[in-house]
């Protein structure tokens, strides 16, 4: 039986993994894609921002695809090939504070995942606004780098050509074998992503070498808090709260991600929020019959749950 071709797509928080697993899928529109999205945090919210084509999504939420779901993804695995849907190509999208190598370990240890699935490569997506700050902060952003056969670097659009060649020097020197790209605006890499077969197992071994004894999973402080609710928030009170957030807490905040119901608005607004910047820009339609839940989720260091839910009942229409 012909093995399924898995690529695994990394990066830190916020990179633009999802604009880049989007942008492949349209790329290739003959392919059968499945694709498994792993989210830190109790609200699945990637699986809505992923392109609606046939693709078959899988969400793995409430924990890290590289700590305690190693067991739940096998789980997925096996439910996939025992599906009657036919794919030929697997893409894995990681939280961003993910160990790639311990994500691939599940998929060269486990012999019965082995003799069906054949990793193909990892995507490692670098935000060159933010990867010197995450390489200093955290060491899972050099982990990611390290791991990565190939470099996508985003957000090339919104930054000088040196910051580029800072970010691109320092990826090199932890990752002297990758091959890179530039991408300037998330658009769709001109590399065949889907056929880079670098994942032999030679290349698993030597790189396995750099993590060994390193992977001691603690994520440290990093939480993830989720939050849904009902209701219309306003959006003058959405605007005033995100601009407060993002000026005053840029530095204990890495991602933020929502889905709102404006008050008198029929699509869905979204909120992408990365470090102190923070985007809204209008989704699909409220389905009819749909129920309208908010949904937020917020990653980052020392962040009060409580101060959250106090702000979430201000925002909401009276
Ligand atoms: N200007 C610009 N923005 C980009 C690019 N790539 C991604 N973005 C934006 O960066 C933000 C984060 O992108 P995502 O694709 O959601 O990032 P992610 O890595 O999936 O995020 P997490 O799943 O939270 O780790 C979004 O607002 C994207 O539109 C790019 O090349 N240029």
């Amino acid at each position: 039986m012909k093995k399924i071709k898995v690529t695994l797509i990394t990066g830190f928080l916020g990179a633009g993994k999802t604009t880049f697993l989007n942008n492949l899928i349209k790329k290739y529109p003959d392919a059968k894609f499945a694709v498994i999205e792993n989210e830190f945090g109790e609200v699945g919210i990637d699986g809505s921002l992923i392109v609606d084509n046939q693709e078959d999504i899988f969400e793995l939420a409430n924990g890290c695809i590289c700590c305690s779901l190693n067991g739940e993804l096998r789980d997925v695995l096996r439910n996939l090939l025992n599906s009657d849907k036919k794919f030929d190509h697997l893409l894995v999208e990681t939280t961003g504070i993910a160990d790639p190598s311990a994500v691939a370990a599940a998929f060269i240890g486990d012999p019965g995942i082995a003799s069906l699935f054949e990793l193909n490569a990892t995507v490692g997506i670098v935000d060159v606004k933010n990867v010197i700050q995450s390489i200093k902060e955290d060491e899972i952003a050099i982990k990611q780098i390290a791991f990565s056969d190939f470099l996508v670097f985003s957000k090339c659009d919104e930054v000088s050509e040196e910051t580029i060649k800072q970010a691109l020097f320092q990826c090199k020197l932890m990752n002297p074998l990758a091959l890179t790209e530039k991408n300037y605006n998330g658009e769709v890499v001109k590399k065949d992503i889907l056929n880079l077969n670098s994942f032999s197992s030679s290349k698993v071994e030597e790189r396995a070498s750099f993590v060994a004894g390193a992977h001691s999973h603690n994520h440290g402080d990093t939480v993830s808090y989720s939050f849904t609710f009902e209701g219309n928030v306003d959006a003058t009170k959405l605007e005033m709260w995100l601009s407060v957030l993002f000026q005053l807490q840029f530095e204990v905040i890495y991602r933020f991600k929502g889905i709102f119901n404006i008050a008198g608005e029929s699509n869905k607004v979204i909120v992408q929020g990365v470090r102190n910047e923070s985007k809204i820009v209008i989704g699909s339609e409220w389905g009819v019959g749909e129920q309208r839940i908010n949904r937020i989720v917020i990653i980052g260091k020392g962040i009060k749950r409580e101060a959250i839910e106090k702000k979430i009942n201000t925002i909401l229409l009276r």
